[in-house]
């Protein structure tokens, strides 16, 4: 059997670099590599695309949607990384673990939107808990995401990593306080909500890794910590990327799972009170870690099983 062809349109990005990282040691896939010298040139990435079985396109959104119109005419099957396409219903959202066949729609889709880093955190744990009935569709919500700097892309990256860095980037910055963050119609869109959740992401002063929050008040919902926990392991159960703790109430550290393209997410609460965080890097299950496990999914590779990086 031939291997698969596979292009990764912007692998000089942080995005696509990482894919590359994953990709690069593999002998089951023909990687195609541009000239770094033509790497923005339309014909030869066209070209290049034209040879593969599938693109990752790791490119911001403007540069996105163009490269999917370069493809119009071809059977290439992608993965777009950007925030373009996340909920255009000609695409398939990449989080296999929405449902239990959201893995199969994946596996046969030509189009498939990679989930956005602070969207994968809120859907992982609100989108089981609406169609468990645990959350009502109109329940108003809100969350918190913690994220290291290298979920800005090269710019932000430069930001932090330059010799004169103001004083401020040593702090975590909230950001997005215009209630207008790009990832907000994925999250409604992917859990089945009426109302656009509160959403407060904060960017801070290491790498990697994410810690996405969503707190409930257990008397508006009607239910308690123990059924939050148990529907989330109940849903997770056969996820070998996704998997449930109950919290002590103990520390937990946004960067834990820096490095991993696991998610996991931690239920703590009491009687009146509960909080549900996902640890995820946003390298890894926020980007690059779950465009790969869409990847292997659509050639009919096993899932990766906890790739450490
Ligand atoms: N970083 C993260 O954690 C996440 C990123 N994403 C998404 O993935 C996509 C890529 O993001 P990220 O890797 O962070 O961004 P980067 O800015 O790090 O990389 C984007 C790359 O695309 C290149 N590029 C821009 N325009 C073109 C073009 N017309 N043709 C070819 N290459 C082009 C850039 O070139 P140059 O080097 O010259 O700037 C750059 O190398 C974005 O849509 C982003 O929102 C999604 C989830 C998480
Ligand atoms: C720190 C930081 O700025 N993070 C980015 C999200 C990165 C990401 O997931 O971007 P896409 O939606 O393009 O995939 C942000 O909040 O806009």
């Amino acid at each position: 059997m031939t291997n698969p062809i596979i292009y990764i349109d912007g692998q000089e990005g942080t995005t696509g670099l990482q894919i590359f990282q994953r990709l690069g040691c593999r002998d089951d896939i023909t990687l195609l590599q541009i000239d770094p010298a033509l790497r923005k040139d339309t014909a030869e990435r066209q070209r290049l695309m034209a040879q593969a079985d599938l693109v990752f396109l790791c490119l911001p959104d403007k540069a996105a949607i163009e490269a999917v119109a370069l493809m119009a005419d071809m059977n290439t099957r992608i993965i777009d990384a950007s925030t373009a396409h996340r909920t255009n219903p000609n695409w398939t959202y990449g989080f296999p673990e929405l449902t239990a066949t959201q893995g199969e729609a994946i596996a046969s889709a030509k189009l498939v939107a990679n989930p956005g880093c602070h969207a994968t955190g809120f859907v992982s744990v609100v989108a089981p808990l609406v169609q468990a009935g645990v959350l009502s569709p109109d329940a108003c919500l809100s969350a918190h995401s913690i994220t290291g700097y290298s979920g800005g892309g090269k710019a932000m990256i430069a930001d932090y990593e330059t010799a004169d860095k103001p004083e401020a980037l040593t702090a975590p910055a909230l950001y997005a306080l215009g209630h207008g963050h790009k990832h907000l119609p994925e999250m409604s869109v992917l859990c089945g909500l009426d109302n656009r959740p509160v959403f407060n992401p904060i960017v801070a002063d290491y790498y990697k890794g994410m810690a996405t929050t969503v707190p409930f008040h257990l008397a508006q919902l009607n239910t308690t910590t123990q059924a939050i926990y148990d529907t989330l392991t109940a849903h997770y159960k056969d996820s070998v990327m996704v998997d449930v703790k109950l919290g002590d109430g103990s520390k937990l550290y946004a960067n834990t799972n820096a490095g991993k393209d696991t998610l996991t997410l931690h239920v703590c609460g009491d009687d009146s009170h509960c909080t549900v965080t996902a640890l995820f890097d946003n390298l890894g299950k926020g980007a690059s870690g779950a465009a790969v496990q869409n990847m292997n999914l659509m050639l009919g590779f096993a899932e990766t099983a906890g790739l450490t990086l």
